[in-house]
């Protein structure tokens, strides 16, 4: 599992620790951990640090003092260092005193011009950190719109990145690396932020910090989740999903929806609606009825929406008045934005909401007040608008979008690390759905149950893309058990097992991290 936590977190453990150590203590520690990442991705590209160029971007604060520091650890094995100090007034006195002792230049940004950022092996961004608001000032905006030097290292998050969100509000720099201290922060792990981070390292430096504001699965965390079935299991003890989905308009949303839910480790599949005919024409071991939830036989979840058309309204109704866990999608969505929140009030059982923006757009306006907010501003800031959906409905809300979250009314948030735009495509969600009802309904937890659906569906998406290739939703359903199998070391799933590559080797883009860089520690 990777844990990051907020600013305010950060700085509350930062306190609480600097007590009792003698000054300057947690930066040196976190100085050492940057300049041997640094020193790595030297040697890894160019062999050696020697005779390197490397170029320190330093701001105004502690996150310029860091970058400044490693700048002179790295300048007494042999690199050539130029400073470039963005604040001069304001430069960290004792990482500026420590990289002239080194032999390090230091200029102005008037005086260095942007050809000692092009021109270097390894710039670090050490622009802001964990004190930023807001994006890149204009002395540093160019460095944005520059061509790109060698590698760019950011220190503790990428500048102009929001921290807590991952909002990116203006301009940013984006790294091929970031070093971070003590504990990722969230917006390492959501875009638009995730995206200027490229592969994250932690440096531990010894904080005791409080639970996560937000986690994200690996591959472990996800096999232990999984549903296993034992010798006394049968279908009930396994789990009956319910699917209650498609139209006469939308009969492909069906058998989407169930495609997911067979591959989710429910033990049986029972589906209601009007594409009956089709879905038992293709999945003969799916139990059909015609006509709505209420009527249908025992099932341990729900999935109502996917492409429900017409039939979505009494779909909903009937499902919500059940006291077993309901995910809500697609039309069920558009369908519960118009009845608000008090439609789930009277709810015994968990329910799950799996909104793309448009849809928590919708959801919002018909749980606010306000005026209707816009799906663009929405995306942008995925996590707080996770956060005001569960908080609005009382329900677990699962955003999709580049990078999935899911969060919890109690506040606890998770962001998926495994997404790919190739799933971006009609009837995705559907299959999603369907995979998360299933794991709903053997027994995870909401936020469980929507995390390791997320995480396996953009596995399933990466492989069905290979290096690069249009993918469709079914595409992305038959991948599922392979991916199963992925999670679980790739060989006999065994609970607990998990040593595939973790996904955080990759950048979100799906390129490789840069050269030497190890992938995102744990902690
Ligand atoms: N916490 C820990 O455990 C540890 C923390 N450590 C390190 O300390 C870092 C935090 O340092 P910090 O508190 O000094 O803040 P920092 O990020 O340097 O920024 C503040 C300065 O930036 C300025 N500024 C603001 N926004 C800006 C913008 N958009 N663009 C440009 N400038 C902007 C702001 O100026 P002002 O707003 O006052 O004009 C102020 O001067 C942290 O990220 C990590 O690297 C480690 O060394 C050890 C353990
Ligand atoms: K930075």
């Amino acid at each position: 599992m990777r844990h990051a936590h907020t600013v305010e977190q950060v700085r509350a453990a930062e306190a609480a620790l600097m007590a009792r150590l003698p000054d300057g203590t947690l930066m040196q520690r976190a100085v050492a951990g940057l300049a041997a990442t640094c020193a790595r991705l030297l040697a890894g590209a160019r062999g050696r640090v020697y005779g390197s160029r490397v170029v320190v971007l330093a701001g105004s604060g502690d996150n310029g003092g860091d970058a400044l520091y490693a700048g002179a650890l790295l300048a007494r094995r042999g690199a050539a260092v130029t400073a470039v100090l963005l604040d001069p007034a304001r430069a960290h006195p004792g990482g500026l005193a420590a990289l002239r002792a080194a032999r390090g230049l230091v200029l102005t940004e008037q005086e260095a011009g942007l050809a000692a950022f092009t021109g270097a092996d390894l710039a670090l961004d050490g622009i802001v950190g964990i004190g930023g608001r807001g994006g890149l000032r204009p002395p540093a905006q160019p460095y944005a719109a520059a061509p790109r030097p060698g590698t760019v290292v950011a220190v503790d998050v990428p500048s102009g990145v929001d921290p807590d969100t991952g909002e990116v509000p203006g301009v940013a720099l984006r790294a091929d690396v970031t070093v971070a201290f003590g504990t990722l922060k969230p917006g390492l792990l959501i875009d638009p932020g995730a995206s200027y981070a490229g592969a994250v390292q932690l440096v531990g430096i010894g904080l005791d910090l409080p639970p996560a504001a937000l986690t994200a699965l690996q591959h472990p965390d996800v096999a232990a989740l999984l549903p296993r079935p034992d010798t006394e299991s049968d279908k009930y003890r396994r789990g009956v999903v319910g699917v209650a989905a498609g139209s006469a308009r939308y009969p492909g949303a069906a058998l989407l929806a169930v495609a997911g839910a067979l591959r989710g480790g429910a033990g049986a599949v029972r589906y209601v609606g009007t594409a009956a005919e089709e879905v038992v024409r293709r999945f003969p071991e799916v139990l059909v009825t015609e006509g709505g939830p209420a009527g249908a036989g025992r099932v341990q979840a729900w999935v109502v929406g996917p492409g429900g058309g017409e039939g979505a309204e009494r779909a909903l109704r009937e499902a919500l008045a059940s006291d077993v866990p309901v995910l809500v999608d697609a039309d069920g969505l558009t369908e519960l934005a118009r009845l608000g929140p008090a439609a789930l009030a009277g709810r015994t059982a968990p329910t799950l909401l799996t909104p793309h923006t448009g849809e928590a757009a919708r959801l919002l306006a018909g749980a606010d007040q306000g005026p209707p907010p816009q799906a663009d501003g929405l995306a942008a800031a995925r996590l707080r608008t996770a956060h005001r959906l569960a908080s609005a409905y009382r329900a677990t809300a699962l955003l999709k979008g580049s990078t999935t979250v899911v969060a919890e009314p109690t506040g606890e948030a998770r962001s998926n690390p495994t997404g790919t735009s190739w799933l971006a495509t009609a009837g995705s969600g559907d299959v999603l759905a369907g995979l998360a009802g299933s794991l709903l309904a053997a027994g995870l937890a909401p936020l469980d149950a929507a995390s390791a659906a997320a995480y396996l569906h953009g596995l399933a998406g990466r492989r069905a893309a290979g290096r690069g290739a249009p993918v469709t939703a079914t595409d992305v359903a038959r991948q599922l058990p392979a991916v199963w199998r992925d999670v679980h070391g790739g060989a006999a799933p065994a609970r607990g097992a998990g040593r595939g590559a973790r996904p955080d080797d990759a950048r979100p883009d799906g390129r490789r991290a840069a050269a030497g860089a190890r992938p995102g520690g744990r902690h």
